[in-house]
């Protein structure tokens, strides 16, 4: 459940008195980078700095991929009944919940994504990840093989192993949770490598972890650059496995050093450009509008679910895009840290100069823009929506992941369905239809890995995420699913003749 929000005072005055983590989390301790070298993180939203964080390098790496092996092979995590590892992860869950103010403020100064985003769903949702995944571990059999009378063939999952997981900085918290929920209730030891932009929360987290009774180098954080931490994490021979959730040419890397390593497995969640259809039997217009609203803009658009391209029948598109620009006047943007803002700052300077060239490139397409289109002092970028784009268009093809949002329209469900696979991608997407057989003819048409209709969402714990083509490969976060990728399945065959 989501602790009470604060007032925009009480908020202010808790980030100021937080504490920061600055250091590596390694074998149950904080630790500063063997190098010794730091990094600075700041504060989006104001510019300012925050802290100084240990920069770890492939030294830091071995150290702690080395403490996290021996942990895995000792069994001080992996060898516990399943019924033990989840009353220490649900005390981590209560832990986690107990300093859900905290989390909030710190994922809001490292983000810039606001606070009631933050209080409301990246905290409460992490928490009951954790928990969901501690409860299903001592509810899952193994099997039995139909084998006949002359053997007993056992067919039972272990904890793959040490686990890489590497981690964006568009949802940290979340991002983590769902990944350390599967991987530690398996029974793996894991080393998180954050997101540069966003450290602050995973130490923190591991650290609480600790706390509630995750044995030393179960929970280990590195911080550091993608070439300095991950890329050595992902060549390791003794990690086992890495789950990676980011951009989509990262994704292949991982690909690449698995093949030229130890094989491991590789989990990928990458980038999406998301359609939601709209064909012109809608009824209810503003429900609608009000979802591809939060489909767009939710998170500032730093979403790799984002509905950020608007497909609409021709019929409806200005009654629509009319409910669309009243429900945007509900997205105020301001102050992460003020409660009432539903759009805080673009994560990093870098970021938002990516994401507000996208305005020149719709002007050089002489492309309309119907709603916002103007950037805000600091990293802030308006919500927008841009209409008229065709199937050619960079704004149509490309993932901006900014709080921009394409038009396109169609005339026929065929043309509609062509056009919402017209992408690289396929994680996700929307369907709004008062028509049954035409939303489950178009849900199944579209080659994504969620489609929701008359609603924009991700499923909750209990259903499988991950994408189609470019968007992923090779398992889902979220639900069992999750839960499987993190294990190996294993035969014992016994003869039992005599
Ligand atoms: N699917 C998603 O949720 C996300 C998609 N993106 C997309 O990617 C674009 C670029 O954002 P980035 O932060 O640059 O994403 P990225 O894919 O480069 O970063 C994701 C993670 O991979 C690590 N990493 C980066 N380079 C690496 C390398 N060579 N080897 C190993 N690890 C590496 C990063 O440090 C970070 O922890 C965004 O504009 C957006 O389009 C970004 C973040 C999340
Ligand atoms: N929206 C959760 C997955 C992601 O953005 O990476």
């Amino acid at each position: 459940m989501a602790a009470e929000l604060l007032t925009a005072a009480r908020y202010a005055a808790l980030a100021q008195s937080i504490q920061l983590p600055t250091q590596a989390f390694v074998d149950g301790a904080f630790r500063p980078a063997l190098s010794g070298k730091t990094f600075e993180t700041t504060n989006p939203a104001t510019g300012q700095s925050l802290a100084q964080i240990a920069a770890c390098g492939p030294e830091d790496v071995d150290v702690t991929v080395a403490a996290a092996k021996a942990a895995y092979e000792d069994g001080r995590w992996s060898r516990l009944s399943p019924n033990e590892r989840k009353h220490i992860l649900l005390r981590f869950a209560d832990l986690l919940e107990q300093n859900a103010h905290e989390l909030a403020v710190m994922e809001t100064l490292d983000s810039g994504k606001p606070i009631r985003e933050c209080q409301n769903t990246d905290v409460p949702e992490a928490i009951h990840t954790i928990r969901w995944h501690a409860e299903l571990i001592d509810k899952l059999y193994d099997h039995t093989a139909p084998v006949g009378s002359n053997a007993l063939a056992l067919v039972v999952r272990e904890p793959i192993g040490v686990v890489g997981l590497v981690l964006p900085w568009n949802f940290p918290l979340l991002m983590l949770a769902w990944k350390i929920g599967p991987s530690l209730a398996a029974g793996c030891s894991i080393v998180v490598k954050p997101a540069k932009e966003t450290t602050l929360t995973a130490l923190r987290v591991a650290e609480l972890a600790h706390e509630a009774g995750v044995p030393a180098g179960v929970f280990n954080v590195l911080p550091g650059g993608g070439r300095d931490v991950g890329e050595p994490l992902g060549r390791h021979r003794d990690v086992t496995m890495v789950s990676f959730t980011g951009s989509t040419d990262t994704g292949r890397l991982f690909l690449q050093y698995a093949a030229e390593s130890n094989l491991k497995r590789v989990v990928l969640e990458c980038g999406g450009k998301n359609p939601a259809v709209v064909l012109n039997d809608v009824k209810d217009l503003d429900t609608a509008a009000q979802h591809i609203v939060a489909g767009a803009f939710w998170n500032m658009g730093e979403n790799c679910s984002a509905s950020s391209r608007l497909i609409v029948h021709e019929d409806i598109k200005a009654a629509l895009l009319e409910r669309i620009g009243a429900h945007m006047r509900d997205w105020k943007m301001g102050d992460p840290l003020d409660p009432d803002n539903r759009l805080g700052a673009m994560v990093s300077k870098a970021h938002f100069e990516k994401v507000s060239a996208y305005f020149a490139h719709a002007a050089e397409e002489k492309l309309a823009v119907a709603f916002g289109g103007q950037t805000e002092q600091g990293v802030f970028v308006q919500p927008t929506v841009v209409d008229g784009v065709g199937r050619d268009s960079r704004l149509f093809q490309e993932e901006i992941f900014g709080p921009i949002l394409a038009v396109t329209t169609f005339r026929t469900v065929a043309e509609a369905i062509a056009l919402a696979n017209d992408s690289v991608y396929g994680l996700a997407a929307s369907v709004y239809t008062d028509d049954l057989r035409n939303a489950i003819k178009v849900a199944r048409a579209i080659h994504a890995g969620v489609v929701t209709v008359n609603c924009f969402g991700e499923g909750d714990i209990t259903t499988p995420f991950g994408g189609y083509k470019e968007s992923g490969f090779g398992g889902r976060d979220k639900s069992q699913w999750a839960h499987d990728q993190y294990t190996e399945i294993k035969t014992i065959w016994i003869d039992t003749q005599d």
